[in-house]
This record gives C-alpha cells, sequence and structure tokens, in this order.
C-alpha cells in the first residue's frame, strides 16, 4: 500500500492526472454499477477505500499478522452474510453463505499452509507446462520441461525461448495478451452437439513476438489449462483434443470442499431456476466430479474482467476457486453487469464456490491485486525443514509479486459421455 509522501504515491497522482486530463466529466455516468466498481477498485490513485469490501480473515484473530503485514484491509461486517453450521459435531470447516447471491459460499483459510506451498509447487513447476496448454503455447515453442523448470536465473540455466512465427518488421510489438472477451451462448446438453461440431481453428501466434528469457516469460503466464481443453476463440471446450488429466490431489480438495458444507442451508428453501429435472445439490457427495479448470496466473497490475463461466454442460454444479499467494478484490454481481456487485477480499488459502443456477450465472470478475500482500507463511523463512526452506526461496520471490487463482469446474453431469452423443 502506497504511503502519501512516497515517490510511488506521487507519480500515480502524476499519471492519474494525466490519464484523466480529457476524460469527459460524464463518463462515470455512462458506466454499468459492475464497470464503475471495476475502475475504483483497479484505481492507483487515489488507492480504492476497502471500507466496504468483506474481509473474513478480520473475524480470525489467528490472521492478525497477515492482515497487519500486507497492510489492505477490507471490514468484517461490510456485506451481509451467514454462517453455515457445520454437517457434524466432528466437522470443523468455517463455511459462510450469501443471502443476496444466491448459492455462492465462501470457506476462509479452507487450503492449509503447507497445502498452499504444495499446491503453488505444483502449479508453475508441473501442472504450467505440456500437455497443458498455457497462454504463451499460442506464441512460443515452450520447453519440454515446463518454464519453471528452465528458469533457474541461479543456475544459469535460464533458456532462450524462440517464438513460433517468423518475426516480421512491420508490425508492432504486441504482448501475448491477457484472456479476451468473446461472447458465447451458454452451454447445455440440448446444443452440445452444435458445440461439439463448431469449427475450433488454432490461434495463430503473433509475428511480433521475440524471443525471450524463460525467467522474463514467467511474468507473462497468465493461465494453465486443466482437464478438458479450452478453445478461447469460441469459448467453448474442445472434446476432440481428448480429456486432460485432472490431479488427483487437486480433485480430493475440491471434493472435500464441496462434502464440507451443509447444502440444505444454501440451496434448501429455494427451488428456482434449476432446470426440468429440479435441483440436484442433494446428490453432489456423489455426484459432483471436477473435470476441468483454469490456473489464473495474476500480476500486480492484472485484472479479470467482469465475466460468466457459461461453457460448463453442468450450469448449476459447483464451481471450486482457490486463492494462493497475494490478496485480490473479487467482484459478484448479477445476471447482468446492471446489478451492484458485491466485493469480498480473497485471500490465500481462501476457497470459494460458486453453485446453483443463480450464482453460476451471476457475473464476476477480478478488478484488483492488492500488492504487499504475500502472507507470512509463503515467505521461506516460515519453512521449518531446511531443504524445503531453501527449495521454496524461488517461488517466495516468484509470488510476491503473484496471485494464483485455482478454478475448478465440472463440465459433464457424471457418466455423461460426451463421445457417446457425439454425431
Ligand atoms: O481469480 C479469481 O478469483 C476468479 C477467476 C475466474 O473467475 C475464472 O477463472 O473464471
Ligand atoms: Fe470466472
Amino acid at each position: 500500500m502506497l504511503l502519501p509522501d512516497s515517490p510511488e504515491y506521487k507519480r500515480a497522482q502524476r499519471q492519474h492526472k494525466k490519464a484523466t486530463k480529457n476524460r469527459p466529466m460524464t463518463i462515470d455516468q455512462e458506466w454499468t454499477p459492475f464497470r464503475a466498481a471495476e475502475k475504483r477498485f483497479k484505481a492507483r490513485f487515489p488507492p480504492p477505500d476497502l471500507s466496504g469490501v468483506l474481509d473474513l480473515a478480520c473475524r480470525d484473530k489467528s490472521r492478525v499478522s497477515e492482515l497487519d503485514a500486507g497492510g489492505w484491509k477490507g471490514s468484517a461486517n461490510a456485506v451481509e452474510c451467514l454462517e453455515i453450521p457445520p454437517m457434524s459435531e466432528t466437522g470443523n470447516t468455517i463455511a459462510y453463505r450469501f443471502p443476496t447471491i444466491h448459492g455462492l459460499v465462501l470457506l476462509p483459510s479452507f487450503v492449509s499452509k503447507e497445502k498452499q506451498r504444495e499446491l503453488v509447487i505444483w502449479a508453475l513447476s508441473r501442472h504450467a507446462r505440456q500437455p497443458n496448454n498455457t497462454n504463451l503455447d499460442i506464441h512460443y515453442f515452450l520447453p519440454e520441461n515446463g518454464l519453471w523448470n528452465s528458469a533457474r536465473v541461479d543456475s544459469q540455466k535460464d533458456v532462450l525461448v524462440q517464438p513460433r512465427a517468423p518475426r516480421s518488421t512491420d508490425v508492432e510489438t504486441a504482448s501475448p495478451g491477457p484472456r479476451q472477451l468473446v461472447n458465447n451462448t451458454p452451454a447445455s446438453p440440448e446444443n452440445f452437439q452444435s458445440i461439439n461440431t463448431t469449427p475450433k481453428p488454432p490461434q495463430s501466434p503473433s509475428p511480433s513476438v521475440p524471443p525471450a528469457l524463460a525467467s522474463s516469460l514467467l511474468y507473462k503466464l497468465r493461465w494453465a489449462n486443466i482437464g478438458w481443453f479450452y478453445h478461447w476463440g469460441t469459448k467453448q471446450y474442445d472434446f476432440s483434443k481428448g480429456k486432460g488429466t485432472i490431479d488427483g490431489e487437486l480433485q480430493r480438495i475440491c471434493k472435500d470442499a464441496v462434502r464440507s458444507v451443509d447444502w440444505t442451508k444454501v440451496h434448501g428453501s429455494n427451488d428456482d431456476g434449476w432446470g426440468s429435472e429440479g435441483p440436484d445439490w442433494h446428490t453432489w457427495d456423489e455426484t459432483y466430479e471436477p473435470d476441468a479448470g483454469i490456473i489464473n496466473f495474476y500480476q500486480e497490475k492484472d485484472t479479470l474482467m467482469a465475466h460468466v463461466d457459461r461453457s460448463e454442460v453442468c450450469a448449476t454444479s459447483p464451481l471450486v476457486s482457490m486463492s494462493l499467494g497475494n490478496a485480490a478484490v473479487f467482484l459478484i454481481g448479477g445476471l447482468t453487469r446492471d446489478s451492484e456487485p458485491t466485493p469480498i477480499l480473497l485471500r490465500s488459502g481462501d476457497v470459494v464456490i460458486m453453485s446453483g443456477p443463480a450464482c453460476r450465472r451471476a457475473y464476476h470478475g477480478v478488478p484488483r491485486i492488492l500488492e504487499g500482500t504475500l502472507p507470512g507463511h509463503l515467505e521461506s523463512r516460515s519453512v521449518k525443514d531446511e531443504v524445503m526452506a531453501k527449495e521454496w526461496e524461488p517461488y517466495e520471490a516468484y509470488m510476491r509479486t503473484t496471485r494464483i487463482n485455482i478454478n475448478v469446474r465440472q463440465v459433464f453431469p457424471k457418466g455423461f459421455d460426451p463421445y457417446a452423443n457425439a454425431t
């Protein structure tokens, strides 16, 4: 967080003045409530006021030092949310539901500190590499053992990565960009055939990207695919590529999260919008089966615009989303961008579950990564074992400026075989 006397604050102030000099006075009246909230939280100057942002870590005494060290804080009661009583007397998961966003559940600190470190290592060194797609594969011939394992500056193993397209000097240099907005029709069992037969041409590599060191490309990594392959051009899954594997441990964490919630308390009183078969939440213990997802890598200035994840044929089953590293402001609104979104501060270890027809179709996004909020347990000095502490050092250095979100979904109802249904 910037202090008003610091040179960084003054620089942000100057940039703000320059950027807004020619802006019409009425511009903010044209923004939807969602867009206006995005702008507010994204702003470097003045730094956003987080007093209206729900920060459940403020209710947890064991997180005091984490909150103080990071500087940024929301409020314990900024948004109405209700604790869901645990399923049994032995259950110890603390879970919250939101009366205004039906189907949204938040499990603060669900992922243990050790597991958070394991997931970071898994995401960077084992998952973000072939055969899993990343945003960088489109433009570069990435090293076979993955970017992370080729980027060790300390051991002089840093690899020069070559672009896929021959270099052209005619075009302006473009960075292999963020996720693009494409409006897609919501997937459903009824239009599955047409989705399956829509052509999904590979994206063309950019002729303007120069060769780059693996260590610098790591900071341009934006996403890595999990499970069923996703085609960004059409915003549809590409089933012709087969089903990528889902890490067993990741599956277990997601299933544990879903099983730890008493869904009767979340969905028990409202049957609206579940479709002709009616609600299926009471079967999730057996039928929830994650089969796809994405790992999002955010650097401090990265954002994720308002969107709805509607490519899954299962339009109501839980989407499990885990936060690792720096904290972020997460916005979740309604069926259009015209509803005022609810702001929630997500910290490392928190799990969000989006479930049911209303929540799965709600616009949501991440307008702000809160710089300087890497918690102490993701620093190598907190790792007791000496060898593991040493191993963690490069991860700590990368995570200083990074937030990782592991976003896991269920594309098909359990037992649905897309190949048997293909024409
Ligand atoms: O980063 C997050 O918390 C949310 C990511 C998300 O909404 C998505 O991947 O669809
Ligand atoms: Fe999303």
